[in-house]
């Protein structure tokens, strides 16, 4: 959909910002460029709607040379977001996300019906129409500069750090609503981020680049997690990729041991060791500590609270949370209905992770 061949970038000034770069990017995926600061994101970015021309190579938009088609033209068909969302300040929200299909042609009345139907997609309630930009909080006019871009219905989205300038919760809930919105709509994402979480987390493909504009590694998440190319991918992947990819690897190989169970309601007496209680319906409700002595009847106030629990077939990483956030050191496991179906120990998935990556290095030596 969208084809980088030999790119390259040399600025007036003798920098080379882009080095004889080919990537291609599938229809109707995310594709993430990360790197340092300065490292040419933005360039490369910027040469696919022609901000920027390369000084040699060639860029495709859906199999056509950009360089053949009329930039308006061009940027019609190529939403565009960034950082600081770039709002008109003086227009209303409904009127900034109305502007480029008014400017199109588009009715006025039709544009802010959609411009409408838009703030819901991104999910604004309706009244914030009416308000200026300087009215909502930073996040809100990052979902307001993602309705704009996605207002002339797009096959092609650039995202240039768009979410860098939210704190951390609200920069996650975008991340969300832009998967979301990815799955409905499925346009081709380009997006540009430092962060490499943002990029492992939102990309089904994530490109390096290094200084100079080199690409270092292209690859699916996993794969970037699992086996970095070289040190310095190594190093920018960070060392705790481990625990970063166990958001991508799911439990295959994960074996839930049986624990002491015990209903609430029930006789305990005096506990040996960490116990579990379970409500009526096999939910687990938390845990009985050794030596507990409980007179008659268990119920809740005697319970000591219980770690997250892990549903099975979810990602690893959750399995490994419940079993470090447990009192007992025993993470429970629950089916999708919240039933108890065993506990795992953080050794144990740390052994599952190990057989996991074997193949991996394997395959690379
Ligand atoms: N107009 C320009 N003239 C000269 N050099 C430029 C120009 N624009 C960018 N550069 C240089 O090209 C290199 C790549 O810049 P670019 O903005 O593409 O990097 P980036 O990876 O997006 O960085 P950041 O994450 O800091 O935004 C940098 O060394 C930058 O200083």
């Amino acid at each position: 959909m969208i084809e980088f061949r030999s790119v390259r970038k040399e600025y007036d000034n003798g920098t080379v910002a882009v080095h004889d770069l080919s990537l291609s990017v599938r229809e109707g995926s995310i594709t993430v460029l990360v790197g340092p600061s300065g490292c040419g994101k933005t360039t490369l970015m910027r040469m696919v709607n022609r901000m920027i021309e390369p000084t040699s190579g060639t860029v495709l938009v859906g199999g056509a040379d950009v360089r053949r088609s009329d930039p308006a033209r061009l940027r019609r068909g190529i939403g565009y977001v960034i950082q600081q969302a770039g709002l008109f300040p003086h227009r209303t929200v409904l009127d900034n996300v109305a502007t480029v299909p008014v400017l199109s042609g588009t009715p006025r009345r039709a544009a802010r019906t959609r411009a409408a139907e838009l703030l819901e997609l991104v999910g604004l309630p309706q009244e914030l129409g009416g308000r200026y930009p300087a009215q909502l909080s930073g996040g809100q006019q990052q979902r307001v500069g993602v309705a704009r871009a996605l207002a002339a219905d797009p096959p092609v989205l650039l995202m240039d750090e768009p979410f860098s300038a939210v704190d951390p919760v609200v920069r996650e809930g975008l991340q969300d609503e832009l998967l979301r919105l990815q799955d409905e709509l499925g346009k081709t994402v380009l997006f540009v981020t430092h962060d490499i979480d943002e990029a492992v987390r939102l990309g089904e493909k994530v490109a390096v680049l290094r200084q100079g504009g080199h690409l270092a590694q292209y690859a699916a998440p996993d794969d970037l997690l699992a086996g970095p190319a070289d040190d310095f991918v190594t190093s920018f992947v960070g060392r705790d990729r481990g625990y970063r990819r166990l958001s991508f690897v799911t439990a295959d190989g994960i074996r839930p041991q049986p624990a002491p169970t015990v209903h609430i309601g029930q006789e305990v007496g005096r506990a040996e060791e960490w116990v579990l209680a379970l409500d009526g319906a096999d939910r687990p409700r938390g845990w009985v500590a050794p030596g507990a002595v409980v007179d008659g009847a268990l119920d809740e106030d005697s319970l000591v609270a219980g770690g997250s629990l892990y549903t099975e077939n979810a990602p690893l990483r959750g399995a490994l949370d419940a079993a470090l956030s447990a009192p007992s050191g025993l993470g429970v496991v629950v089916d999708a209905e919240g039933r108890y179906v065993g506990v795992v120990t953080a050794e144990h998935v740390l052994d599952v992770i190990e057989d996991h990556r074997r193949p991996v290095r394997e395959g690379q030596s």
